[in-house]
């Protein structure tokens, strides 16, 4: 029913408004009359409430008559989150997953309905990061760990700190790596460097979803031109998570922003899960002034930088608790089990100081136990031919029955080839397995499939954002 739901929104929203607003969308239930949908953003949880909440709840009384309610409710970081900032519209700063986060009141500029704002976030709120999300004082580049991984991009993030505007040698710097591997923390670290450097500068921290919100607010509101107006008046810039940035009209306005600013030998750096050339949500004339200056990648933190992480962890909760103590032997345990991002390593820690506070003498085994847990969530998700064949058939409306026939129409053998394509982009399987699975073809058929689709998707933009959307719908089925 849900993906049904989802096919009605596309064909009446068309697949760029779709992919930019719903792609994320999963169900959490749907019992007595009570559907819960969620997604991983307040920003976009504010968003569909705001513009698509009653389209969806028709949609959904039209499967199932007896709907009585549609909820849209966000997926992560819930349990460090009062119900009070629930009405946040923004995905207006990052919030950290570290359990002790207090919250205080606040205004975000601009942003009334924005009342909760943790303690630790407040400090530079109200300073020269006005027009921004707010800092998170722990990130720093006292806290940032270096290691082998990351001393390029620390290297480049420091010089651009501590540079004035004279002497701007990196522009823009584009900071990209996969989840949890310090990103924000390096970019806010940037941001507060400036600011406790210049505290007159004009130094605005977004992420690319609050930047989409105070424009599309703005434009709401008949206030676009003051907000360019402010911006043009920034001497930092940066943008978080450049990935989430949707929309011909919004990218207009950015690359604007992004020419007059770089134009103007304004500081701007940007990050992203990925180098701007892979971006494919992007124009490309962004993408081309993205590459324009200098990209660096952050890799993942080896043995010495995490056990270097985790014992700045225990140093900051010993600040908090004088009476905690975590053998070394530990931590190296820790440190070798959990080789994945800080985030994953951050997890691992809170989880074993929450066991240490009611086993402190806990053992390696029992470390394994605990950890055993933490390292399977850090897996990547493993996705099934069985899911891309069920999920490309919804979306093309065919049967999965006429994707796995001999049948030869446009109208199946399409579906059929983009089915193989992404079965093999998102499997390991080999090419032979894919042909059988396909109702027993030949691995030169799939081969013959896997390089059409490739070539098609050079060519035509459709077919890209429709192959895109279709990894994320069978990510998030994985
Ligand atoms: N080199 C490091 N030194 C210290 N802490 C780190 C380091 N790398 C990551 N962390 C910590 O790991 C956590 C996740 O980092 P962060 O949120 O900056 O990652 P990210 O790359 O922005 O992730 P995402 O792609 O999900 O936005 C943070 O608590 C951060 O402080």
């Amino acid at each position: 029913m849900f993906e049904r739901v989802k096919t009605q929104l596309r064909a009446r929203l068309g697949s760029e408004v779709y992919s930019s607003w719903f792609g994320r969308m999963k169900l959490m239930e749907a019992s007595k009359g009570c559907v819960r949908i969620s997604v991983p953003t307040a920003f976009l949880r504010s968003w569909i409430n705001g513009h698509y909440l009653d389209l969806i709840t028709d949609l959904w009384k039209q499967e199932a008559p007896d709907t009585l309610k549609v909820e849209i409710i966000v997926r992560t970081a819930t349990r460090n989150v009062r119900a009070t900032q629930e009405s946040q519209p923004a995905a207006a700063r990052k919030v950290s997953s570290r359990p002790q986060t207090a919250l205080a009141s606040g205004t975000l500029a601009g942003n009334p309905s924005a009342r909760a704002i943790p303690a630790k976030m407040q400090e530079t709120d109200g300073r020269s990061n006005i027009l921004g999300s707010p800092l998170d004082s722990r990130y720093t580049f006292d806290s940032l760990i270096e290691g082998a991984s990351n001393r390029v991009a620390c290297a480049a993030a420091r010089t651009v700190a501590e540079s004035d505007s004279n002497a701007i040698r990196f522009n823009p710097l584009f900071l990209h790596a996969s989840v949890g591997l310090g990103k924000t923390h390096m970019l806010q670290a940037i941001a507060a460097e400036s600011l406790r450097r210049k505290p007159q500068a004009r130094v605005v921290y977004l992420t690319a979803e609050y930047f989409m919100w105070r424009f599309a607010t703005a434009i709401r509101d008949n206030n676009a031109l003051t907000l360019k107006e402010q911006l043009r008046d920034i001497d930092l810039l940066i943008i978080d998570d450049m990935q989430f940035l949707q929309g011909k009209s919004i990218q207009n306005e950015f690359c604007h922003l992004l020419n007059m600013l770089l134009d103007s030998a304004r500081q701007v750096v940007v990050a992203a899960d990925r180098p701007p050339s892979e971006l494919e949500s992007l124009e490309p004339r962004v993408k081309s002034r993205l590459n324009g200056g200098v990209s660096l990648e952050i890799g993942a933190p080896d043995f010495a930088m995490r056990l270097s992480i985790l014992k700045q962890r225990l140093a900051s909760a010993q600040a908090e608790d004088g009476s905690l103590e975590i053998p070394e032997e530990i931590l190296v345990h820790v440190a070798r089990s959990v080789t994945g991002s800080g985030r994953e390593l951050e997890g691992a820690f809170n989880q074993l100081l929450f066991r240490h506070s009611f086993e402190p003498q806990i053992t390696i085994d029992r470390i394994d136990e605990i950890l055993g847990h933490v390292c399977r969530a850090g897996e990547p998700k493993r996705v099934r031919i069985e899911d891309i064949q069920r999920i490309v058939a919804r979306h093309y409306n065919v049967s999965k029955t006429e994707l796995l026939s001999n049948r030869r129409t446009r109208t199946i053998v399409k579906p059929r080839q983009v089915a193989m394509y992404l079965s093999k982009v998102m499997t390991p399987r080999s090419l032979p397995e894919i042909g059988r699975r396909f109702g027993g073809r030949d691995h030169t058929t799939v081969l013959h499939a896997v390089r059409k689709i490739e070539g098609l998707t050079d060519g035509d933009r459709q077919l890209a954002q429709e192959i895109e959307l279709l990894k994320r719908l069978i990510s998030d089925q994985a």
